[in-house]
């Protein structure tokens, strides 16, 4: 059940002039699975997503640390869902988009953080890595957590050598060549759908960045626990969709 605080922000954030509902996929949209291009979000969540998006006034983003390739894959979102991948360095907002592209420099540190990456996943049975065009991520969810301790131990050791700041996710390690978050990235999405207030959702520590950004008017919802600086808290991907049912009902009668 969501609290009587949270239930009140979103009858209120319903009634603004030009809604911006942008989610984070995977802990939010899609439970946490062992390897990444398993993940799907839940049925009843991308049901009530897709149909928000079919509104008028109404505008629908998913905001994700994956790849947009990969973020397209496993979420499968409306056509007209605004896309911001890579923690922000990758966007889709429509056809003429243009695709990311790195320097010779930005290649060249990609190249030596897989490298390291790569060589530590060698080491530790279950530790594996994901390839994104501006990143890379050190998985350590099938690994034992010995080895995963160890294994992202190595990896920042290593990394120190190298001009760029990892951060720990859920039992990732991950390395960007682009300092960009999810504070800009709702930025541009707020701009690009002429935004009037917006809903963000998110549960992992990439997603404070975007809780920071938010402005008055706007709802922040942290998924599951951990210190945040939402205002609101959901327990768990399944009441995602409690949210965002919630928030197409009211939506639906504010433009009735
Ligand atoms: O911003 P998000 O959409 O939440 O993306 C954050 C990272 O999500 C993925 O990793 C997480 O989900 C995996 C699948 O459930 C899970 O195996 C992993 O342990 C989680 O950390 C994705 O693979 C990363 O690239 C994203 O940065």
């Amino acid at each position: 059940m969501l609290s009587a605080a949270l239930r009140s922000a979103v009858e209120e954030i319903a009634g603004t002039e030009q809604l911006l509902v942008a989610m984070d996929f995977d802990g939010t949209m899609s439970p946490l699975v062992p390897r990444a291009e398993d993940a799907r979000a839940l049925p009843e969540n991308a049901a009530a997503f897709a149909a928000l998006t079919e509104l008028p006034r109404t505008s629908t983003a998913l905001i994700s640390g994956r790849a947009l390739a990969s973020l397209r894959m496993a979420a499968q979102p409306p056509q007209r869902t605004l896309l911001v991948g890579s923690h922000g360095a990758e966007r889709w907002f429509g056809p003429a988009e243009p695709a990311l592209e790195l320097n010779a420099e930005q290649t060249k540190l990609l190249a030596a953080v897989s490298q390291i990456f790569d060589r530590v996943a060698g080491q530790y049975p279950g530790v594996t890595v994901e390839h994104k065009p501006a990143g890379v991520v050190l998985h350590t969810r099938q690994a034992d957590e010995r080895s995963a301790e160890r294994a992202v131990a190595l990896a920042e050791q290593a990394l120190q050598t190298l001009p760029l700041a990892p951060h720990r996710g859920k039992q990732v390690l991950e390395a960007s060549v682009l300092q960009v978050d999810k504070g800009q990235g709702l930025e541009l999405l707020r701009e690009r759908s002429s935004a009037t207030a917006l809903l963000f959702a998110g549960d992992d520590t990439t997603d404070e960045n975007g809780f920071r950004a938010l402005r008055a008017g706007d709802v922040g919802v942290k998924v599951g626990e951990g210190d945040t600086a939402a205002e609101f808290r959901i327990d768990s991907v399944a009441q995602t969709a409690e949210l965002l049912q919630l928030l197409l009902a009211h939506r639906r009668n504010v433009l009735r």
